[in-house]
């Protein structure tokens, strides 16, 4: 397979920062157009480094990635390809939900018109179609995070980024955006990149789970989550989803027990 046969390939990649930490070593990750991948892993190993240099708001300072066969720089000088969703939703408080979501559409130009069609039919997709016009500050941290996800599904990314989008929800509303995001990423053929801590999560998500040693980060194994799509809730009572999340807890208490032994 070429390299734009693949949405991202991250080839032996590493990163140190200006300050000597290394948070990313020898990373190698082909991820196929899409896929749903989880990187989980203890906190510092370097998910978001990993995620940032694949939006091309990092660079590594080894070895090579590629988004579409191009460097991110390039993708995100000439398109936009690539979406990004933070823990926090990072919305503009003096702008209502429709306008923080034409906000990026308005950057890029185009009409007004088609701009206002473009975040509706998100807004909708998101169900929110019922607060157009209601400000950030009067919707509940659930509803803001829809608004983040609109936002960044208004530019019809091919590749979606997010870190640790649910973090900061309360396990119900968690839960219910997990099955909503995979409605849309199942209906809009997109390729995601999910940062997460929670093993739950990972498994009800992906498609695959990269899971990633302690600092510096390194990918300890691929978890091939073979259950089939659309995936409902009675699927996390399921004797494969207990296993796979066994699998990927005892993936992580090793490596965890490697370095206090080791
Ligand atoms: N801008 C930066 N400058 C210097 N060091 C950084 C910078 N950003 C991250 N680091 C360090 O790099 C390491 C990896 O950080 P990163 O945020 O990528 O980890 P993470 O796995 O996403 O962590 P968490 O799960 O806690 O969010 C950490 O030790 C962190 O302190």
């Amino acid at each position: 397979m070429s390299d734009s046969e693949h949405a991202i390939y991250f080839r032996n990649v590493g990163k140190i920062y200006g300050t000597g930490t290394r948070a990313l070593e020898q990373f190698t990750l082909p991820v196929d157009k899409g896929e749903f991948v989880s990187f989980l892993g203890p906190s510092g190993c370097g998910k978001s480094t990993a995620l940032k240099m694949a939006a091309g708001l990092a660079e590594q300072t080894e070895g090579d990635i590629m988004v579409f066969g191009q460097t991110p720089q390039a993708i995100l000088k000439a398109s936009n390809d690539i979406g990004f969703v933070f823990q926090e939703a990072n919305l503009l408080p003096w702008r209502r939900v429709l306008e923080n979501v034409m906000l990026p559409l308005e950057l890029r130009g185009g009409s007004k018109k088609e701009n206002k069609k473009e975040a509706i039919r998100v807004l909708e997709m998101v169900g929110l179609k019922d607060y157009l016009t209601a400000y950030p500050r009067q919707l509940s941290g659930g509803m803001r995070m829809r608004v983040s996800i609109a936002r960044a599904l208004a530019a019809k990314p091919k590749l979606l980024l997010m870190d640790e989008p649910f973090a900061a929800l309360d396990e119900l509303t968690r839960q219910t955006l997990q099955r909503e995001l995979l409605e849309i990423w199942q209906r809009e053929h997109m390729t995601v990149l999910f940062v997460t801590h929670n093993v739950y999560e990972a498994v009800f998500l992906s498609s695959k789970i990269a899971v990633m040693s302690s600092r510096p980060g390194r990918l300890s194994s691929v978890i091939e989550i073979d259950l089939p799509y659309p995936r409902n809730e009675e699927i996390r009572t399921n004797s494969s989803f207990v296993s796979y999340v066994e699998q990927a807890s005892l993936t992580l208490e090793q490596d965890i027990n490697r370095r206090e032994t080791g």
